[in-house]
Protein backbone atom coordinates (compact mmCIF):
# COMPACT_ATOMS: atom_id res chain seq x y z
CA UNK A 1 0.00 0.00 0.00
CA UNK A 2 2.84 2.32 1.31
CA UNK A 3 4.61 1.48 -2.09
CA UNK A 4 1.60 2.19 -4.29
CA UNK A 5 1.33 6.03 -2.59
CA UNK A 6 4.84 6.66 -3.36
CA UNK A 7 4.57 5.33 -6.44
CA UNK A 8 1.59 8.00 -7.34
CA UNK A 9 3.41 10.37 -5.90
CA UNK A 10 4.62 13.57 -8.34
CA UNK A 11 8.18 15.70 -7.37
CA UNK A 12 7.48 19.36 -6.90
CA UNK A 13 9.80 19.60 -9.36
CA UNK A 14 6.76 17.80 -12.22
CA UNK A 15 4.17 19.94 -11.14
CA UNK A 16 2.63 22.16 -13.50
CA UNK A 17 3.60 25.84 -13.26
CA UNK A 18 0.21 27.18 -13.53
CA UNK A 19 -2.09 25.13 -11.61
CA UNK A 20 0.46 23.67 -9.31
CA UNK A 21 -1.55 20.30 -8.75
CA UNK A 22 -1.52 18.44 -11.70
CA UNK A 23 1.46 16.39 -13.24
CA UNK A 24 3.00 18.50 -15.99
CA UNK A 25 2.92 16.60 -18.98
CA UNK A 26 5.21 19.41 -21.50
CA UNK A 27 7.54 22.17 -21.96
CA UNK A 28 5.55 24.82 -23.39
CA UNK A 29 6.95 25.49 -26.62
CA UNK A 30 6.53 29.40 -26.55
CA UNK A 31 8.32 29.76 -23.28
CA UNK A 32 9.69 26.59 -22.00
CA UNK A 33 6.84 26.88 -19.28
CA UNK A 34 5.77 23.11 -17.70
CA UNK A 35 2.73 22.51 -17.83
CA UNK A 36 -0.22 19.94 -17.63
CA UNK A 37 -2.83 19.11 -20.61
CA UNK A 38 -5.52 21.06 -19.19
CA UNK A 39 -3.94 24.36 -18.13
CA UNK A 40 -2.18 24.12 -21.72
CA UNK A 41 -5.58 24.16 -23.42
CA UNK A 42 -6.42 27.67 -21.71
CA UNK A 43 -3.26 28.93 -22.16
CA UNK A 44 -3.33 28.20 -25.67
CA UNK A 45 -6.93 29.01 -26.09
CA UNK A 46 -7.05 32.24 -24.31
CA UNK A 47 -3.92 34.09 -25.63
CA UNK A 48 -6.14 33.60 -29.51
CA UNK A 49 -9.48 34.59 -27.67
CA UNK A 50 -7.34 37.73 -26.26
CA UNK A 51 -5.70 38.24 -30.14
CA UNK A 52 -9.39 38.43 -31.35
CA UNK A 53 -10.20 40.69 -29.00
CA UNK A 54 -7.78 43.12 -28.90
CA UNK A 55 -7.56 43.27 -32.52
CA UNK A 56 -11.30 43.37 -32.85
CA UNK A 57 -11.15 40.79 -35.22
CA UNK A 58 -14.97 40.33 -35.23
CA UNK A 59 -18.08 41.72 -34.67
CA UNK A 60 -21.70 40.25 -33.41
CA UNK A 61 -23.87 38.31 -35.90
CA UNK A 62 -20.78 38.17 -38.47
CA UNK A 63 -20.59 35.24 -40.83
CA UNK A 64 -16.96 33.98 -41.25
CA UNK A 65 -15.37 31.66 -43.58
CA UNK A 66 -12.98 29.31 -42.14
CA UNK A 67 -10.33 28.44 -44.81
CA UNK A 68 -9.84 25.25 -44.78
CA UNK A 69 -7.55 22.87 -46.19
CA UNK A 70 -7.37 19.61 -44.12
CA UNK A 71 -3.99 20.37 -42.37
CA UNK A 72 -3.34 21.21 -38.90
CA UNK A 73 -3.88 24.93 -38.91
CA UNK A 74 -6.62 24.97 -40.22
CA UNK A 75 -8.28 22.40 -38.48
CA UNK A 76 -7.38 23.89 -35.17
CA UNK A 77 -8.50 26.41 -36.52
CA UNK A 78 -12.20 25.27 -37.18
CA UNK A 79 -12.22 23.61 -33.75
CA UNK A 80 -10.72 26.97 -31.68
CA UNK A 81 -13.42 28.86 -33.67
CA UNK A 82 -15.91 26.94 -32.75
CA UNK A 83 -15.22 26.41 -28.97
CA UNK A 84 -14.10 30.27 -28.52
CA UNK A 85 -17.52 31.52 -29.97
CA UNK A 86 -19.50 29.18 -27.91
CA UNK A 87 -17.41 29.95 -24.65
CA UNK A 88 -17.91 33.65 -24.86
CA UNK A 89 -20.53 34.37 -27.05
CA UNK A 90 -19.64 35.86 -30.48
CA UNK A 91 -22.65 35.40 -32.01
CA UNK A 92 -21.01 34.39 -35.42
CA UNK A 93 -21.95 32.35 -38.27
CA UNK A 94 -19.12 29.94 -38.95
CA UNK A 95 -18.79 28.22 -42.23
CA UNK A 96 -15.99 26.15 -44.00
CA UNK A 97 -14.82 27.36 -47.42
CA UNK A 98 -12.33 24.66 -49.44
CA UNK A 99 -10.43 25.52 -52.27
CA UNK A 100 -9.54 22.43 -54.77
CA UNK A 101 -6.73 22.90 -56.60
CA UNK A 102 -6.15 20.06 -58.45
CA UNK A 103 -3.37 18.16 -56.73
CA UNK A 104 -4.23 14.58 -57.44
CA UNK A 105 -2.77 12.49 -54.24
CA UNK A 106 -3.01 15.54 -52.13
CA UNK A 107 -5.66 17.63 -52.10
CA UNK A 108 -8.59 15.28 -52.78
CA UNK A 109 -7.63 13.47 -49.91
CA UNK A 110 -6.79 16.75 -47.65
CA UNK A 111 -10.24 17.43 -48.84
CA UNK A 112 -12.07 14.43 -47.56
CA UNK A 113 -10.95 15.15 -44.05
CA UNK A 114 -12.53 18.66 -43.94
CA UNK A 115 -15.85 16.41 -45.11
CA UNK A 116 -15.35 14.90 -42.24
CA UNK A 117 -14.64 17.92 -40.35
CA UNK A 118 -17.93 19.64 -41.66
CA UNK A 119 -19.52 16.80 -39.43
CA UNK A 120 -17.65 16.78 -36.63
CA UNK A 121 -18.32 20.67 -36.40
CA UNK A 122 -21.50 20.95 -37.95
CA UNK A 123 -20.74 23.75 -40.14
CA UNK A 124 -21.40 24.10 -44.08
CA UNK A 125 -18.84 23.39 -46.33
CA UNK A 126 -18.35 25.31 -49.82
CA UNK A 127 -15.57 23.81 -52.30
CA UNK A 128 -14.86 25.74 -55.04
CA UNK A 129 -12.19 24.47 -57.19
CA UNK A 130 -9.48 25.71 -59.52
CA UNK A 131 -11.07 23.93 -62.94
CA UNK A 132 -14.19 25.33 -62.02
CA UNK A 133 -12.92 28.40 -62.19
CA UNK A 134 -9.69 28.93 -63.98
CA UNK A 135 -10.21 25.53 -66.36
CA UNK A 136 -6.97 24.70 -65.08
CA UNK A 137 -5.82 22.50 -62.27
CA UNK A 138 -2.77 22.60 -60.31
CA UNK A 139 -1.20 19.55 -61.70
CA UNK A 140 -1.62 20.91 -65.22
CA UNK A 141 -0.51 23.75 -64.42
CA UNK A 142 2.99 22.08 -63.26
CA UNK A 143 2.93 19.61 -65.90
CA UNK A 144 2.83 23.08 -68.44
CA UNK A 145 5.49 25.57 -65.70
CA UNK A 146 7.42 22.67 -63.66
CA UNK A 147 7.32 22.64 -60.17
CA UNK A 148 9.48 25.61 -59.74
CA UNK A 149 7.39 28.15 -59.86
CA UNK A 150 4.00 26.11 -58.87
CA UNK A 151 3.93 28.03 -55.21
CA UNK A 152 3.42 31.79 -56.99
CA UNK A 153 1.09 30.16 -59.57
CA UNK A 154 -1.04 28.64 -56.72
CA UNK A 155 -0.39 31.33 -54.52
CA UNK A 156 -2.24 33.69 -56.94
CA UNK A 157 -5.32 31.21 -57.62
CA UNK A 158 -6.16 30.46 -54.12
CA UNK A 159 -6.13 34.17 -53.09
CA UNK A 160 -8.57 34.62 -55.46
CA UNK A 161 -10.43 31.43 -55.51
CA UNK A 162 -10.93 32.02 -51.53
CA UNK A 163 -12.68 35.40 -52.44
CA UNK A 164 -14.58 34.56 -55.31
CA UNK A 165 -15.74 31.64 -52.58
CA UNK A 166 -16.36 33.59 -50.20
CA UNK A 167 -18.66 36.51 -52.23
CA UNK A 168 -20.32 33.46 -53.50
CA UNK A 169 -21.39 32.71 -49.57
CA UNK A 170 -22.04 36.73 -49.66
CA UNK A 171 -19.15 36.42 -47.18
CA UNK A 172 -17.22 39.43 -46.62
CA UNK A 173 -14.60 38.33 -44.39
CA UNK A 174 -12.68 34.81 -44.33
CA UNK A 175 -9.55 33.59 -41.79
CA UNK A 176 -6.79 31.72 -42.11
CA UNK A 177 -4.59 29.15 -40.50
CA UNK A 178 -1.76 31.76 -41.04
CA UNK A 179 0.47 31.15 -37.70
CA UNK A 180 3.07 32.97 -35.91
CA UNK A 181 5.83 31.15 -37.46
CA UNK A 182 4.23 31.61 -40.80
CA UNK A 183 4.69 35.26 -40.34
CA UNK A 184 8.34 35.34 -38.64
CA UNK A 185 8.77 33.55 -41.37
CA UNK A 186 7.43 35.92 -44.11
CA UNK A 187 9.30 38.83 -42.43
CA UNK A 188 12.82 36.83 -42.43
CA UNK A 189 12.20 36.17 -46.23
CA UNK A 190 11.43 39.75 -47.09
CA UNK A 191 14.56 41.16 -45.08
CA UNK A 192 16.86 38.51 -46.75
CA UNK A 193 15.49 39.54 -49.92
CA UNK A 194 15.86 43.44 -49.41
CA UNK A 195 12.03 43.73 -49.64
CA UNK A 196 11.54 45.84 -47.12
CA UNK A 197 8.46 47.41 -48.43
CA UNK A 198 6.81 44.19 -47.43
CA UNK A 199 8.43 44.03 -44.02
CA UNK A 200 5.36 45.81 -41.71
CA UNK A 201 2.76 44.36 -43.84
CA UNK A 202 3.42 41.20 -43.47
CA UNK A 203 2.70 41.09 -39.74
CA UNK A 204 -0.88 42.63 -40.71
CA UNK A 205 -3.42 40.31 -38.41
CA UNK A 206 -6.03 41.74 -41.02
CA UNK A 207 -5.36 42.24 -44.75
CA UNK A 208 -7.46 43.28 -47.65
CA UNK A 209 -6.26 43.18 -51.13
CA UNK A 210 -7.33 46.53 -52.94
CA UNK A 211 -10.49 46.38 -55.21
CA UNK A 212 -11.62 43.06 -52.83
CA UNK A 213 -14.65 43.03 -50.58
CA UNK A 214 -13.40 40.22 -48.41
CA UNK A 215 -10.87 41.12 -46.17
CA UNK A 216 -8.90 38.14 -44.31
CA UNK A 217 -7.84 38.38 -40.70
CA UNK A 218 -4.85 35.56 -38.87
CA UNK A 219 -6.36 34.48 -35.34
CA UNK A 220 -3.32 32.92 -34.96
CA UNK A 221 -0.67 35.23 -35.62
CA UNK A 222 0.45 35.17 -32.28
CA UNK A 223 0.77 31.06 -32.17
CA UNK A 224 3.43 28.92 -32.50
CA UNK A 225 3.13 25.91 -34.89
CA UNK A 226 4.43 23.43 -32.31
CA UNK A 227 1.77 24.29 -30.22
CA UNK A 228 -0.82 24.32 -32.86
CA UNK A 229 0.59 20.68 -33.63
CA UNK A 230 0.24 19.59 -29.62
CA UNK A 231 -3.02 20.86 -29.30
CA UNK A 232 -4.12 19.04 -32.31
CA UNK A 233 -2.36 15.90 -30.83
CA UNK A 234 -3.61 15.85 -27.65
CA UNK A 235 -7.50 17.07 -28.66
CA UNK A 236 -7.25 14.12 -31.22
CA UNK A 237 -8.79 16.50 -33.62
CA UNK A 238 -8.94 14.71 -37.43
CA UNK A 239 -5.96 16.12 -39.32
CA UNK A 240 -4.37 15.81 -43.09
CA UNK A 241 -0.81 15.63 -42.23
CA UNK A 242 1.39 15.50 -45.59
CA UNK A 243 2.86 18.18 -47.37
CA UNK A 244 1.91 19.28 -50.67
CA UNK A 245 3.05 17.30 -53.63
CA UNK A 246 4.84 20.08 -55.01
CA UNK A 247 7.41 20.95 -52.71
CA UNK A 248 7.02 24.30 -50.69
CA UNK A 249 8.65 27.51 -51.95
CA UNK A 250 12.03 26.71 -51.87
CA UNK A 251 13.18 30.17 -50.01
CA UNK A 252 10.13 29.97 -47.73
CA UNK A 253 11.78 26.56 -46.74
CA UNK A 254 15.31 28.23 -46.37
CA UNK A 255 14.03 31.26 -43.74
CA UNK A 256 11.99 28.19 -41.95
CA UNK A 257 15.21 25.90 -41.42
CA UNK A 258 16.56 29.22 -40.27
CA UNK A 259 13.39 30.36 -37.87
CA UNK A 260 13.58 26.93 -36.52
CA UNK A 261 17.42 26.80 -35.61
CA UNK A 262 16.85 30.48 -34.31
CA UNK A 263 13.78 28.88 -32.12
CA UNK A 264 16.15 26.48 -30.70
CA UNK A 265 17.81 28.80 -29.24
CA UNK A 266 15.43 31.15 -28.14
CA UNK A 267 11.83 30.75 -28.46
CA UNK A 268 10.78 34.00 -27.64
CA UNK A 269 12.52 34.62 -30.96
CA UNK A 270 9.73 34.29 -33.38
CA UNK A 271 7.35 36.41 -31.43
CA UNK A 272 10.09 38.43 -31.24
CA UNK A 273 10.62 38.68 -34.99
CA UNK A 274 6.78 39.21 -35.79
CA UNK A 275 7.45 42.62 -33.45
CA UNK A 276 10.18 44.02 -35.13
CA UNK A 277 8.57 43.44 -38.12
CA UNK A 278 5.47 45.28 -37.21
CA UNK A 279 7.67 48.33 -35.99
CA UNK A 280 9.27 48.39 -39.30
CA UNK A 281 8.97 51.87 -40.39
CA UNK A 282 10.27 53.02 -43.87
CA UNK A 283 11.39 56.57 -44.66
CA UNK A 284 8.92 58.39 -46.58
CA UNK A 285 9.86 58.51 -50.35
CA UNK A 286 9.39 61.24 -52.44
CA UNK A 287 6.47 60.68 -54.66
CA UNK A 288 7.17 60.78 -58.90
CA UNK A 289 4.08 61.61 -60.74
CA UNK A 290 2.51 63.14 -62.91
CA UNK A 291 -0.48 64.14 -61.30
CA UNK A 292 -0.86 67.92 -60.79
CA UNK A 293 0.69 68.83 -57.84
CA UNK A 294 -2.82 69.70 -56.06
CA UNK A 295 -3.63 66.23 -55.99
CA UNK A 296 -0.44 64.69 -54.57
CA UNK A 297 -1.41 63.47 -51.14
CA UNK A 298 0.55 64.81 -48.52
CA UNK A 299 0.76 61.96 -46.52
CA UNK A 300 3.25 59.43 -47.40
CA UNK A 301 3.68 57.26 -45.07
CA UNK A 302 3.86 53.96 -46.11
CA UNK A 303 0.37 52.17 -45.01
CA UNK A 304 -0.80 49.85 -48.13
CA UNK A 305 -4.27 50.22 -47.00
CA UNK A 306 -4.19 54.55 -47.25
CA UNK A 307 -6.53 56.00 -49.95
CA UNK A 308 -7.11 59.30 -50.37
CA UNK A 309 -9.78 61.20 -52.45
CA UNK A 310 -8.70 62.91 -55.74
CA UNK A 311 -10.37 66.07 -55.90
CA UNK A 312 -10.95 66.36 -60.00
CA UNK A 313 -12.59 62.99 -60.18
CA UNK A 314 -14.88 61.45 -56.95
CA UNK A 315 -14.73 57.54 -58.15
CA UNK A 316 -11.53 57.65 -58.48
CA UNK A 317 -8.70 57.00 -55.33
CA UNK A 318 -5.08 57.62 -54.89
CA UNK A 319 -3.64 54.69 -53.62
CA UNK A 320 -0.09 54.41 -52.20
CA UNK A 321 1.51 51.11 -52.24
CA UNK A 322 3.98 50.07 -49.78
CA UNK A 323 7.40 50.65 -51.48
CA UNK A 324 5.40 54.33 -51.87
CA UNK A 325 4.46 54.36 -55.43
CA UNK A 326 0.95 55.89 -56.42
CA UNK A 327 -1.75 54.56 -58.62
CA UNK A 328 -4.81 55.47 -59.18
CA UNK A 329 -7.62 53.00 -58.54
CA UNK A 330 -11.40 53.36 -60.06
CA UNK A 331 -14.07 52.02 -57.76
CA UNK A 332 -15.17 48.79 -58.52
CA UNK A 333 -12.77 48.07 -61.22
CA UNK A 334 -13.22 44.69 -62.65
CA UNK A 335 -10.78 42.57 -64.62
CA UNK A 336 -11.20 42.99 -68.53
CA UNK A 337 -10.40 39.22 -69.08
CA UNK A 338 -12.71 37.60 -66.12
CA UNK A 339 -14.91 40.58 -64.80
CA UNK A 340 -13.52 39.73 -61.04
CA UNK A 341 -12.82 42.97 -58.89
CA UNK A 342 -9.39 43.85 -59.78
CA UNK A 343 -7.03 47.01 -59.44
CA UNK A 344 -5.58 46.45 -62.75
CA UNK A 345 -6.46 45.62 -66.29
CA UNK A 346 -6.09 42.15 -66.29
CA UNK A 347 -6.52 40.89 -62.69
CA UNK A 348 -2.89 38.44 -61.59
CA UNK A 349 -4.69 35.53 -62.20
CA UNK A 350 -5.42 36.44 -65.58
CA UNK A 351 -2.00 37.35 -66.36
CA UNK A 352 -0.76 34.39 -65.15
CA UNK A 353 -3.57 32.42 -67.01
CA UNK A 354 -2.87 34.05 -70.14
CA UNK A 355 0.53 32.32 -70.09
CA UNK A 356 -1.05 29.28 -69.79
CA UNK A 357 -3.49 29.25 -72.53
CA UNK A 358 -0.67 29.98 -74.89
CA UNK A 359 1.27 27.45 -73.79
CA UNK A 360 -1.59 24.90 -73.59
CA UNK A 361 -1.41 23.68 -77.05
CA UNK A 362 2.10 22.53 -76.37
CA UNK A 363 0.62 20.84 -73.28
CA UNK A 364 -1.90 18.73 -75.26
CA UNK A 365 0.68 17.39 -78.07
CA UNK A 366 2.97 16.71 -74.53
CA UNK A 367 -0.24 14.54 -73.08
CA UNK A 368 -0.91 12.58 -76.07
CA UNK A 369 2.96 11.35 -75.62
CA UNK A 370 2.33 10.00 -71.92
CA UNK A 371 -0.11 7.21 -71.38
CA UNK A 372 -0.81 8.48 -67.73
CA UNK A 373 -2.75 11.04 -66.73
CA UNK A 374 -1.72 10.42 -62.70
CA UNK A 375 -0.63 13.75 -61.99
CA UNK A 376 2.01 16.16 -63.03
CA UNK A 377 5.19 14.57 -62.22
CA UNK A 378 5.23 12.40 -65.69
CA UNK A 379 4.11 14.64 -67.77
CA UNK A 380 6.06 17.40 -66.81
CA UNK A 381 9.19 15.57 -67.82
CA UNK A 382 7.95 14.69 -70.88
CA UNK A 383 7.45 18.74 -71.05
CA UNK A 384 10.66 19.25 -69.62
CA UNK A 385 11.82 20.65 -73.09
CA UNK A 386 9.02 23.34 -73.32
CA UNK A 387 9.85 26.57 -71.55
CA UNK A 388 7.01 29.27 -70.90
N1 LIG B 1 -6.97 24.66 -50.32
C1 LIG B 1 -7.29 25.50 -49.36
N2 LIG B 1 -8.58 25.76 -49.11
C2 LIG B 1 -8.92 26.65 -48.14
N3 LIG B 1 -8.05 27.30 -47.38
C3 LIG B 1 -6.75 27.07 -47.58
C4 LIG B 1 -6.30 26.17 -48.58
N4 LIG B 1 -4.95 26.13 -48.53
C5 LIG B 1 -4.58 26.98 -47.55
N5 LIG B 1 -5.65 27.54 -46.97
C6 LIG B 1 -5.67 28.49 -45.84
O1 LIG B 1 -4.42 29.15 -45.75
C7 LIG B 1 -3.76 28.80 -44.52
C8 LIG B 1 -2.26 28.66 -44.72
O2 LIG B 1 -2.04 27.75 -45.75
P1 LIG B 1 -0.66 27.05 -46.03
O3 LIG B 1 -0.69 26.60 -47.43
O4 LIG B 1 0.42 27.90 -45.53
O5 LIG B 1 -0.81 25.70 -45.25
P2 LIG B 1 -0.42 25.18 -43.84
O6 LIG B 1 0.43 26.14 -43.06
O7 LIG B 1 0.05 23.79 -44.02
O8 LIG B 1 -1.89 25.21 -43.20
P3 LIG B 1 -2.80 23.95 -42.97
O9 LIG B 1 -2.08 23.15 -41.94
O10 LIG B 1 -4.11 24.51 -42.49
O11 LIG B 1 -2.91 23.27 -44.31
C9 LIG B 1 -4.41 27.50 -44.08
O12 LIG B 1 -4.32 27.32 -42.69
C10 LIG B 1 -5.84 27.71 -44.54
O13 LIG B 1 -6.57 28.50 -43.63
Amino acid sequence: MENNTRKKEVKVGQLCQLCHCRKAVMKRPKNLQKLCKECFYHVFETEIHLTIIKEKLFYKGETIAIGASGGKDSTVLASIMKTLNERYNYGLNLVLLSVDEGIVGYRDDSLATVKRNQQQYQMPLEIVSYKDLYNWTMDEIVSCTGVKSSCTYCGVLRRQALDRGAIKLDIHHVVTGHNADDMAETVLMNLLRGDAARIESSVNVTTNSIGSPVKRSKPFKYTYQKEIVLYAHYKKLDYFSTECTYAPEAFRGTARVLLKNLESVRPSCIIDIIHSGGHFKLKPKRIRTNTPKKNIPQNTNNNNKNKHNNNNNTDKEIEIRPDGSVSIVKDGNRCERCGYLSMNKICKACILLQGLEANRPKMIIGESLTSSSDGAAKLSKTLEGLSF
